[in-house]
C-alpha cells in the first residue's frame, strides 16, 4: 500500500493535545490511520478519540473536544455514501464543523472520502488510508511547522491522490 508523501520529523516540542473524531457509518477505520501517522512524527501528543454514528453527528462531538478537553485543533473524519442524501446529509455536515471551527476559533480539518470516489472497494480502502495520513501530515505541520505549509502553497497538493503540481 502506497503510504507517505513526506516526513515531518518534529523534536523538542511541548506536549498538545489533538482530537479524533470518527463515525460508525464509514467502512474504514481512518481515524486509526491518522492516529498512527500522527504518534510516528509527534509521540509526544496527546490524542483524544470519540466515535459518534455519521457526519452530522461530527459537529457537536468536535466542539466538544475543544471546550472540553482543550483540544488545539481536532480532526473530523466520515465516509458519505453513494446516494443523494448522503450528499446532503455531508453538505450538512461541513456546514456544522465550519460553524464549529468559527464558534470556537479553532481548526476542525475535515477528512471525508466520498463512497463513490472509487469504484472499487480496494481503491477506497488505499485512498482512505492515504487521506487520513496525509492530513495528519497537514495537522502536524499546522501545528508545529506552519512555515512549511507555506513553502507548499499553490503546489496543487492533493491529500490522498497524487499530487496535480503547480500552473
Ligand atoms: C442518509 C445518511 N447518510 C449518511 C452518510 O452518508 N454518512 C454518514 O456518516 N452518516 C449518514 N447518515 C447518518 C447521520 O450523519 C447521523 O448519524 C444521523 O442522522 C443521526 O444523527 C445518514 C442519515
Amino acid at each position: 500500500m502506497e503510504v507517505n508523501k513526506g516526513t515531518i520529523p518534529i523534536q523538542g516540542e511541548k506536549m498538545k493535545r489533538i482530537g479524533i473524531c470518527d463515525t460508525t457509518f464509514a467502512r474504514y477505520d481512518m481515524a486509526k490511520a491518522a492516529i498512527n501517522e500522527l504518534k510516528m512524527h509527534a509521540p509526544n501528543l496527546e490524542i483524544i478519540r470519540r466515535t459518534v454514528p455519521g457526519v452530522k453527528d461530527l459537529p457537536v462531538a468536535c466542539k466538544k473536544l475543544i471546550e472540553e478537553e482543550g483540544c488545539e485543533i481536532v480532526m473530523a473524519f466520515g465516509m458519505p455514501g453513494p446516494e443523494k442524501i448522503d450528499k446532503i446529509c455531508a453538505h450538512e455536515a461541513s456546514t456544522g464543523l465550519i460553524q464549529a471551527q468559527l464558534m470556537t476559533n479553532t481548526h476542525i480539518i475535515e477528512v471525508f472520502v466520498h463512497e463513490d470516489e472509487e469504484s472499487n472497494p480496494k481503491d477506497l480502502k488505499i485512498l482512505a488510508e492515504n487521506r487520513a495520513r496525509e492530513h495528519a501530515q497537514n495537522v502536524i505541520k499546522m501545528l508545529f511547522k506552519p512555515e512549511k505549509l507555506t513553502r507548499e502553497a499553490g503546489m496543487g497538493m492533493r491529500e490522498g491522490k497524487p499530487d496535480v503540481g503547480p500552473l
